[in-house]
């Protein structure tokens, strides 16, 4: 879907993006993922043309974007920033209808359309679609900008930092939200974070930028293997590498098939190993019991276990 061949970016002799060679597939979500600086943000903007690489080509479906004028290309990829830029004397339902408005859609198909992209994105649209800007709170904004993007249904969308303004508890819901909106529409999701818990909440695939050099890329749990290299570790924490892996590992793979005695706390067989640690220090428990689901028949999960593929 989205392809990186060999691009570059200089301002005067420096290359803040250099020689980046990377595939987006299909429905999958990527996360650029660096230090503030590294070039993750210009990189991004080569896809919707805000900015023009100096030399390689970034391709959307096979095609050279220099080859689609810049707006009808953009009208095509859905953007969302970290400051949303809501049109502020816009109330929300014609913030959310920008695009279908110019695609030039017939006000009813938009009224249905931008009632069923609020609930989507978690707004009753009752109480949120005559609402001013100023009458939102960050989160709700953020939504609203994340459903003016969804608008006309592009199989694309770019986020840079959309929700590094929020607070940490409103930002894990909105990223819990965008991980169903993915499953639920099965878009192409290239997503920008300086933020490494956010990459890995997130990310099918994980490309690390060091200095505008793809440093490092792979799936969350390959690219927090063992001996993975320096600028993972350096990224990551080297002291905390082995708490981020366990972030991962999903709790099915270690817990032992056996039947929990007694009255262990709870843990969803999806939860991942990192879970299952805090809710043992929360809980004070050394075991926790894992319900059976899907494939996975049940089990209980050792503290011993735990400690063992960190
Ligand atoms: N128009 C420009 N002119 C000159 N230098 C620029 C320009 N745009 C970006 N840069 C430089 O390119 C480098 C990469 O910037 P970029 O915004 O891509 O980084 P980033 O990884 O997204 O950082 P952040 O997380 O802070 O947004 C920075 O050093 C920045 O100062």
């Amino acid at each position: 879907m989205i392809r990186f061949e060999g691009v570059t970016r200089r301002y005067g002799d420096r290359a803040v993006v250099d020689r980046v060679t990377l595939d987006v597939p299909d429905g999958s979500i990527c996360v650029l993922l660096g230090e503030s600086g590294s070039g993750k943000s210009t990189l991004m903007r080569m896809v919707n043309r805000l900015v023009e690489p100096s030399a390689g080509r970034v391709l959307v479906n096979g095609r050279d974007v220099t080859a689609t004028d810049p707006e009808t290309l953009r009208r095509g990829i859905g953007y969302v920033i970290q400051s949303v830029g809501l049109f502020p004397h816009w109330r929300v339902a014609e913030n959310v209808a920008t695009v279908p408005r110019l695609l030039g859609w017939e006000a009813a198909r938009i009224a249905t359309r931008v009632d069923e992209l609020l609930a989507l994105v978690g707004l009753e649209p009752g109480r949120f679609r005559d609402r001013f800007p100023h009458e939102l709170s960050g989160g709700q904004a953020q939504r609203v900008g994340l459903a003016r993007a969804l608008a006309a249904d592009p199989p694309l969308l770019l986020m840079d930092e959309p929700f590094s303004a929020l607070d940490p508890g409103t930002r894990r819901g909105l990223q819990a939200e965008l991980r169903t909106i993915h499953a639920e529409t099965g878009k192409t999701i290239l997503f920008v974070t300086h933020d490494v818990e956010e990459a890995l909440a997130l990310a099918d695939t994980v490309a690390v930028l060091e200095e505008g050099r793809l440093a490092a890329r792979g799936r969350p749990a390959e690219l927090l293997e063992r001996g993975t290299g320096a600028p993972v570790r350096r990224l990551f924490g080297e002291e905390s590498l082995a708490f981020h892996r366990l972030a991962t590992l999903p709790a099915s793979t270690i817990a032992r098939p056996e039947d929990a005695a007694g009255d262990l706390p709870i843990l969803p067989a999806e939860a991942s190993l990192k879970q299952a640690l805090m809710l043992m220090l929360s809980e004070g428990s050394d075991r926790l019991a894992v319900p059976p689901t899907g494939e996975f028949p049940g089990g209980t999960l050792y503290w011993a276990d735990l400690v063992r593929p960190a």
